[in-house]
């Protein structure tokens, strides 16, 4: 159960992701540690910064410098890779186009997602076939995001083996038949500047991404620096700030999370409101479970509840189509 933070923690997963690949790993003292602090973080506020992950920091400043490039071409630049649902929802979005509970987000953003062939999962996967659509300009746009996306998802991996060991699984929990083959879901976010007026006035409809949860396992987050905009909702139901920390991501946790451990993970709300005078930029990339994968709660964590499920079980191809669908009034 989340408490009432005030700060997100800070965590050095070097260790981690320097031994996550070793069959020793889970009698390291090194790593025992990180694993102790992310079952702490992920308890306390479902919200931590990771520091030590071994992403390049030229490569972590590149992909959001080229994502101003591209948000700053004029409109009709950015529709020529316009997502629409023929795109398997894959594309550029315009400001308001996604929505949250019902009101327009003031965000635009490029959605991507792993490619998907046609029938690969029959129906369920239906909306999102196909594969990304990426601006020719700038000119090495796909292959820079490619880059960082296959890095982050063997980040994420390794952050996952800690997670598992720190709900008391194998490291291995999240591989094979859950997340052996993990869907991931990228969106490069731009949040435009407000007018003086509204910034003064700070209406509902200004909100750059109204309260949600995150969908999968692990989502991290490389926002832009020297802008607070990204808030965390603590027990109390204050909004914390996660502000900027260069060279790291935030990291959350996600509903499938949620539902394997019973709970004891919680996906915690969150919200962006960029109130600054400066354009913000942030990359979100989402580590999932396999497409197909229907998750429940495993046992040794509903044994921790008196053997007592609390949470649904869920396809989670199944919960992303709902969300994506009703994302986009199309
Ligand atoms: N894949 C993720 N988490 N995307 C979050 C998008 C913003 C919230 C969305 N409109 C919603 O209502 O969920
Ligand atoms: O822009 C951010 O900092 C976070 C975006 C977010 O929460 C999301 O896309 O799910
Ligand atoms: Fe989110």
């Amino acid at each position: 159960m989340a408490s009432d933070f005030q700060t997100i923690p800070i965590i050095d997963i070097g260790p981690l992701v320097d031994k996550a690949d070793d069959p020793k790993m889970a009698e390291d003292k090194q790593v025992l540690e990180v694993v102790r602090l992310l079952d702490e973080a992920c308890k306390m506020t479902g919200f931590f910064y990771v520091k030590g992950h071994g992403i390049p920091y030229s490569l972590i400043e590149e992909v959001r410098e080229l994502t101003h490039k591209f948000f700053t071409l004029p409109y009709e630049d950015k529709i020529k890779i316009k997502m629409t649902p023929a795109s398997g929802y894959r594309g550029y979005q315009r400001v308001g186009e996604n929505i949250t509970k019902g009101k327009p987000d003031m965000h635009e953003a490029i959605d991507c997602y792993k490619p998907m062939e046609h029938g690969e999962y029959g129906n369920l996967g239906t909306p999102l076939e196909g594969s990304n659509l990426w601006p020719d300009n700038p000119l090495n746009f796909k292959s820079l995001m490619e880059e960082y996306i296959d890095l982050l998802k063997d980040l994420s991996r390794k952050i996952m083996r800690g997670i598992a060991l720190a709900l008391g699984g194998v490291p291995e929990s999240f591989e094979g038949e859950l997340a052996g083959n993990p869907f991931w879901v990228t969106r490069l976010i731009g949040y435009p500047v407000l007018s003086d007026a509204k910034r003064s006035e700070m209406q509902d409809s200004d909100v750059g991404c109204g309260a949600h949860t995150d969908y999968g396992l692990l989502t991290l987050v490389n926002q832009d620096h020297n802008i607070n905009a990204l808030q965390v909702r603590n027990r109390a139901g204050e909004w914390i700030s996660a502000v900027p920390i260069p060279g790291t991501f935030v990291c959350n946790i996600g509903d499938m999370l949620k539902i394997w451990s019973n709970g004891i993970y919680e996906s915690t709300l969150h919200r962006v409101i960029n109130n600054s005078p400066t354009y913000r930029v942030s990359i979100a990339f989402f580590y999932e479970l396999n497409f197909d994968a229907c998750v429940e709660p495993v046992n040794f964590c509903k044994e921790k509840v008196n053997g007592v499920a609390t949470v649904e079980k869920a396809v989670y191809g199944e919960h992303l189509v709902k969300k994506v669908l009703t994302n986009f009034v199309m």
